[in-house]
């Protein structure tokens, strides 16, 4: 409209110009009037349009219009311009923790959204089995996933929630990951961190974290180190592959499906990419199943020794018929803990040091912990010798962080949202219907700003409200859904916290961690809720004379 009207004056301002050239009068209010008569047939077919429009619109449902055809669509994607977890979070605040989201007839985004604990512990826990995570999940995620237990259901998904259980509490496993752990801290991330330093280099956080985890997740899965935190953060293959196709594979969620199965089928596009970088990840994957095969038949000492990661594990199980599991299933297994474990704590850790830039008194809080913690060791000639190595018993100690931590994933949990299908008809006990085959988001996002849930100071960070007497204490996963709960509880929980707590306590007793000022931070639309643009910071070496005050 506003291009048009413009268009018309200057013709106006050049019908005067030729007048000036000379034009005859009568011709000239003639042209005007014809030029009057139409910007009012211009406003008569724009006031046209808008009522028809208007009448169109089907009407408002918690307080969102619902268009023909596209349903709520639009709505949602002015919020995706912006924030779409925030939009979330207004409209649940405004409908009392549950909404329906109409999509456009042809998508697969009818749902209902809910943020209501009691309806997150019906679906997690009370009535369980009636909320799988379904056969759209199943079908959109199987070419990455597979079987694996992110994205299987029933049996499948409890034999190896059950065998992986097991393994994650022995205390084989809890020295590997520890090991390993304690390996990629001091043997690389604090290198990385120190040539920042020494050469006044900003770096983005984010990335060294995310390279920091995913080598570690690669150990605790396969066994094998890609080293994606050496010298010169170099791009490793796999990892590009893996991250390739998490990215094409979370398009096909927005994508109707007869669209993207069409661009599979055609070999086009994001699907063509995608093929290409779960062939990169099949190579990966099948590389190592061959060479471990070979060690375990050889039964090297280094095999017999030191394996005790998820591959060499499974490959020792039967399946339920007393066979081994096939290449394909184990495949399926290492690479869905990978996808579990990979990024989840590092962009925990970047809003976690993104918060603490503007929390001075949390950050001295958790310093002051800390040196307690290394004054009350036992053996106090150790005290000054670096580099500070902090033990599992001491990490465990780490109570202020660990609510620091936690308070950051309340805030911004590392999956934003999540989703289940329901079995059979049901009602939720807020009174929402839900019929068979109904999807149901819960959004954690949400969970974290809600008066009713935290109270009016729920949007602020605050660690001590996991304090009870200065000890930590933990509160209910369906209340605090960061890490899921009921029987899908996160396998990785406790490990997560002790991977973030370590990583976290390195880094600050060793440096200030000062965010490059106007450096934009928002969450990145997808599966794990990155900061879209990294974590840009600068690093401080802190001073001796600094930690003193706290011995
Ligand atoms: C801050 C860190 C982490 C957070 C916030 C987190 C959160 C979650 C969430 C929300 C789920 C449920 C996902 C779903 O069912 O759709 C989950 C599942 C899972 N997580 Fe974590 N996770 C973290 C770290 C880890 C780590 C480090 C590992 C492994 C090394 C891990 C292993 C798993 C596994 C295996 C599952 C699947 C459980 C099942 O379906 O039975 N997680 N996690």
């Amino acid at each position: 409209m506003i291009d048009t009207s413009t268009n018309l004056t200057s013709l106006i301002s050049s019908s005067s110009s030729s007048f000036s050239n000379g034009l005859p009068g009568n011709l000239l209010s003639r042209r005007l009037f014809f030029l009057r008569d139409i910007q009012v047939l211009e406003l008569l077919v724009a006031s046209f349009v808008f009522i028809a429009i208007h009448s169109l619109r089907q009407g408002k449902r918690h307080g969102l219009p619902i268009w023909p055809v596209l349903g709520m669509l639009p709505s949602l994607m002015a919020a995706v311009r912006t924030n779409t977890y925030e939009w979330i979070t207004d409209v649940l605040c405004r409908q009392n923790g549950t909404f329906r989201f109409r999509g456009p007839w042809f998508s697969s985004l009818n749902c209902v959204v809910t943020a209501d604990p009691r309806n997150v512990e019906h679906l997690l826990k009370t009535k369980f089995s009636n909320f799988p995570k379904g056969q759209f999940f199943h079908n959109t995620v199987h070419d990455l996933l597979g079987d694996g237990i992110f994205s299987a259901d029933d049996e499948i998904w409890q034999r190896q929630r059950k065998a992986a259980s097991i393994e994650f509490h022995s205390a084989k496993f809890r020295q590997l990951t520890t090991e390993s752990l304690l390996e990629l801290v001091h043997g690389r991330l604090l290198t990385v961190l120190e040539n920042a330093v020494t050469n006044s280099l900003s770096i983005d956080l984010q990335d060294i974290l995310l390279r920091l985890t995913f080598d570690n997740v690669c150990m605790i899965a396969f066994g094998v180190d890609p080293g994606c935190l050496s010298p010169g953060l170099p791009e490793i293959p796999f990892a590009k592959a893996f991250e390739d196709a998490t990215e094409a594979t979370v398009l096909r969620f927005i994508s109707p499906t007869c669209i993207w199965k069409a661009m599979r089928y055609l070999d086009l596009g994001t699907e063509k990419k995608l093929k290409i970088s779960i062939q990169g990840v099949d190579k990966f994957a099948e590389d190592v199943i061959d060479t471990r095969k070979k060690e375990l038949s050889l039964q090297t000492d280094d095999c017999k020794k030191q394996k005790s990661d998820l591959l060499t594990v499974f490959m020792k199980l039967k399946d339920e018929n007393g066979r081994p599991f096939s290449d394909k299933f184990l495949r399926d297994i290492c690479v869905n803990f990978i996808l579990a474990g990979r990024d989840t704590s590092s962009v925990a850790l970047s809003w976690f040091f993104w918060l603490l830039d503007s929390h001075p008194t949390a950050e001295e809080k958790i310093l002051g912990e800390i040196c307690r913690i290394i004054r009350d060791r036992r053996d106090l000639d150790t005290k000054d010798k670096e580099p500070m190595v902090f033990r599992p018993e001491e990490i465990k100690k780490m109570d202020y962080l660990q609510a620091a931590l936690s308070e950051a994933l309340r805030l911004y949990p590392s999956v934003p949202v999540d989703h289940k299908e329901v079995v059979e008809d049901d009602k939720f006990p807020d009174g929402t219907e839900l019929k068979k085959g109904t999807k149901v988001i819960y959004a954690m996002y949400a969970m974290g700003r809600m008066k009713e849930i935290w109270g009016e100071d729920c949007r602020e960070f605050k660690p001590e409200r996991w304090l009870r007497d200065g000890r930590f204490m933990s509160e209910s996963a369906y209340k605090f859904t960061a890490f899921n709960g009921g029987p899908r509880l996160c396998l990785g929980k406790d490990f997560a916290y002790y991977q973030m707590k370590f990583v976290a306590a390195s880094i600050l007793y060793r440096y200030h961690v000062n965010v490059v000022k106007d450096h934009p931070v928002m969450p990145k639309l997808a599966l794990t809720m990155y900061m879209k643009h990294g974590l840009k910071v600068n690093l401080l070496n802190r001073r001796k004379s600094e930690l003193d005050k706290y011995f």
